[in-house]
């Protein structure tokens, strides 16, 4: 078994889990430091990019998680240290526990699809969550034109424009209006942040569509995927994205989403 461990950069107590995961973890598993963890531990570590693993525990919050799904492979099981971790499986008091389970191999797995990002026609990356495309200035709004399987859709005035799959739904999509969709949905949707005085609402579309989106203005704005990469575009760019073929696999022991939804999104407005 190929073990991969990440964990969120500066944070004393993510390393000191690690550490304790290490004493745990079988001796003929091999084991993939992350270079900043590795340092912390005087072992030797891997480049996120040079880490394909079996299995990736990666111990932080979701933006940990994201960029560890951005450049390594491996299913992943999210150990939630500090944040809102809404992507993470395990808190902090059933870390051993866990862990346990995983060396007997007493968990499910769920996979959640992947957007294929293109800028004129050529791959920028991938990402799980969402894209967004936003105005590079302040307060400088953009005019985006939208097009699904290239028919045009509309032209929306806003401060920029999220794609998001369904696990990203539930982030920034969600904070700016969007539906949730449930993670087993194939489906995209497209939120508009602070759309100025359009009537146009989130629109879902299905897997197999291509969007399409052109960013109109003097400024630049920037293409980000999952808060992780990005990328400056000017109104001559095209930005395509596509469900990807690839797919992530997270590993799941206890919480389902409906668990996450009540008590990681929706716990300040029901309780
Ligand atoms: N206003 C907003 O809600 C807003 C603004 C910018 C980015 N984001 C999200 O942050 C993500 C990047 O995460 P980060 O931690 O690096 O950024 P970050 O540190 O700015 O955190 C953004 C917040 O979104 C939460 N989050 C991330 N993925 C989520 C998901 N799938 N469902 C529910 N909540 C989620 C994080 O836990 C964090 O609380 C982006 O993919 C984007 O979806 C949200
Ligand atoms: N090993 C790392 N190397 C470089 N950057 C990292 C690393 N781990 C995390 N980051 C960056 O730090 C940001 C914050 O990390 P993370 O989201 O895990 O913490 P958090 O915000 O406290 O948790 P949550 O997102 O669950 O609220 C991430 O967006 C990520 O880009």
């Amino acid at each position: 078994m190929k073990i991969g461990i990440i964990t969120r950069v500066n944070c004393a107590s993510c390393i000191k889990i690690a550490k304790r995961i290490l004493e745990i973890i079988p001796e003929d598993w091999e084991v993939f430091l992350e270079m900043k963890l590795a340092m912390a531990l005087h072992k030797k570590g891997y480049n996120f990019s040079n880490i394909k693993a079996d299995i990736l525990i990666v111990i932080g919050g979701d933006g940990t998680i994201l960029r560890t799904a951005q450049f390594s492979k491996g299913k992943i099981l999210g150990i939630n240290v500090g944040g809102l971790g809404f992507l993470s499986e395990v808190e902090i008091g059933s870390i051993e526990e866990s862990i346990y389970n995983l060396i007997r191999g007493n968990y499910r797995e769920y996979s959640v699809m992947k957007l294929d990002v293109f800028i004129n026609n050529r791959l920028f990356g991938k990402c799980i969550n969402d894209v967004v495309i936003h105005t590079g200035k302040i307060s400088k709004i953009r005019k985006f034109s939208v097009y699904i399987d290239d028919k045009f859709m509309e032209n929306t005035s806003a401060d920029g424009v999220i794609v998001a799959t369904p696990i990203g739904s539930t982030s920034y999509s969600y904070s700016a209006g969007g539906p949730i969709l449930i993670p087993s949905l194939r489906a995209m949707v497209i939120s508009y942040i602070a759309p100025f005085g359009s009537r146009l609402r989130p629109i879902v579309c299905p897997e197999t569509s291509s969007v399409k989106i052109k960013s109109i203005g003097k400024y630049d704005s920037i293409v980000i995927l999952d808060g992780q990469k990005e990328r400056k575009i000017n109104e001559n760019d095209m930005v395509e994205i596509r469900v990807s073929r690839e797919h992530l696999t997270f590993i799941e022991m206890k919480d389902s989403f409906f668990e996450r939804l009540r008590t990681k999104l929706i716990k300040d407005v029901v309780n």
